[in-house]
């Protein structure tokens, strides 16, 4: 059942833009980032309630995908972790495939099987978790 409701843009510029060609071009512009594949995700706001698109890098195993919240290794979380948290039904758009998942927050040996995963997609993961005293959150989102 595909997520409704009024779609906030993101206020970071090149992630707003990414995601919207992405999304508009069916994956076939802006599918990548410095060469590795990206996803877009669609979250229902903590507290606005409104839809946020977020590019994210893909991530992707037996028909599971995870996602990182790492920003870059900032202090704090991205917005959208406040929105799984809070609204786990999520859409993720892979090339021209949009699909409905339920996020899991993830901890201990599942959330090391898939931040090794990640870290084959995006080795700066690694770089970022240095930044940071907050454990990057990763989450698992499985097909519904
Ligand atoms: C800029 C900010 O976005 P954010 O949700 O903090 O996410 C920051 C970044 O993670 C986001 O820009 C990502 O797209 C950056 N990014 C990646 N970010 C990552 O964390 N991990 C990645 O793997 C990643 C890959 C990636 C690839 C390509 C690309 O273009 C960007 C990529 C934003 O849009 N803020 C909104 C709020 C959005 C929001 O969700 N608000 C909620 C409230 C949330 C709350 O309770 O805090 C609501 O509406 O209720 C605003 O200021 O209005």
């Amino acid at each position: 059942m595909p997520l409704t409701g009024e779609y906030a843009p993101s206020t970071s510029d090149w992630a707003r833009t990414q995601a919207e060609t992405y999304e508009r071009t069916g994956g076939r512009e802006a599918a990548t980032l410095q060469g590795k594949p990206v996803i877009v995700l669609t979250t229902v706001g903590a507290r606005s309630g409104k839809l946020h698109k977020t590019a994210l890098m893909r991530v992707e195993h037996d028909g599971s995908y995870a996602v990182v919240a790492s920003k870059g290794g900032a202090p704090q979380h991205p917005a959208w972790y406040h929105n799984l948290v809070a609204h786990p039904h999520v859409e993720l758009q892979d090339g021209a495939v949009k699909k409905d998942y339920l996020a899991r927050e993830l901890a201990g040996e599942e959330r090391a099987t898939w931040w090794d995963r990640a870290l084959v997609t995006w080795p700066a993961y690694a770089g970022y978790q240095t930044k940071t005293d907050r454990l990057i959150p990763v989450f698992v989102l499985e097909p519904i």
